[in-house]
């Protein structure tokens, strides 16, 4: 909405410098989407699709997965910390977290998780935060709200898969929308269940009754704090139809 009267400028024959570099970061930047939702919603599945369409992909659960692991992009200040919290042994040969090991640990009672979470969150915020800027996201003035008319003016779109939307408070600003994959919790269970399960589902179905109300108040959470909710109840084209509309609606092709 606040690039209505910088089109206008850009229409100026002899533009004043300053108005010229206000329209050129304009154009610069991207429409930025957070997607969240609750475990096997499908937002990977959503993000999936829409790097397909052009968009800019960036995870949270990738970087912190290349934080934990073995390349170069690992923290080595973090994993010390984390060792020195859950245990030396939760360290691979190769010098990776061995995960499995660590959610064990830290997904063993709501302390250690919070644990987990004050040390490594922090540190995935700050990666998400530089790879939008360097994706020419900038603070958005106003917060993510629904909007009352197609952005058309906008040309590229970056998409942050964001699980945890609730713990990542910070990086609010730079979006201009959030979307939230919603799906049945028995459409979920059948499809977490035809994944390979990782260690925190596993703990999860283990702690069932404990974790369910947690789970479900996160998820009314993120329902809440969404610009839009897409339902992913039935098959795979129909979520991609509703993501197509949705991206023509906001972004220029
Ligand atoms: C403990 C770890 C190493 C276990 O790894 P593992 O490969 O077994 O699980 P994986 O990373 O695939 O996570 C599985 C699912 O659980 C979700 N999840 C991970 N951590 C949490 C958490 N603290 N609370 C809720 N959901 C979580 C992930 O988003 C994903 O959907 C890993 O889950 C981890 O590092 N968690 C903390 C990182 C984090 O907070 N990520 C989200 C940032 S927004
Ligand atoms: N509409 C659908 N129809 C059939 N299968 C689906 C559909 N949506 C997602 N899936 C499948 O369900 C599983 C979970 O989906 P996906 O990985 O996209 O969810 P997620 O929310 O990213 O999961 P996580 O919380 O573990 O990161 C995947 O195997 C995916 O292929």
């Amino acid at each position: 909405m606040e690039h209505a009267p910088q089109q206008e400028h850009h229409q100026a024959p002899h533009p004043a410098p300053h108005k010229a570099a206000i329209k050129s970061s304009v154009q610069q930047v991207p429409y930025v989407v957070f997607v969240t939702g609750t475990l096997a919603s499908g937002k990977s599945s959503a993000c999936a699709y829409l790097q397909q369409l052009g968009a800019t992909y960036i995870s949270a659960d990738a970087i912190s997965h290349e934080l934990l692991g073995a390349t170069c992009a690992r923290d080595d200040a973090l994993i010390a910390a984390l060792c020195r919290h859950f245990g030396s042994d939760i360290l691979a040969q190769d010098g990776s977290i061995n995960r499995t090991q660590l959610a064990t640990r830290a997904f063993s009672s709501a302390q250690a998780q919070t644990t987990l979470e004050q040390l490594q969150i922090p540190v995935i915020q700050a990666h998400i935060e530089k790879k939008l800027l360097a994706a020419g996201a900038r603070i958005v003035p106003a917060a993510p709200s629904t909007p009352t008319r197609t952005n058309a003016s906008f040309t590229r779109c970056v998409v942050v898969e964001l699980p945890l939307l609730e713990k990542v408070p910070a990086l609010r600003r730079y979006a201009h929308e959030i979307l939230c994959i919603v799906a049945p919790t028995a459409l979920r269970a059948a499809r977490g269940r035809i994944r390979a399960s990782s260690a925190f589902d596993a703990h999860v179905t283990v702690h069932q009754s404990a974790h369910q109300y947690a789970q479900q108040a996160a998820e009314f959470m993120r329902i809440h704090a969404a610009t839009t909710c897409i339902l992913n109840a039935a098959s795979l084209p129909l979520l991609h139809k509703h993501l197509l509309m949705w991206y023509h609606s906001r972004i220029a092709v």
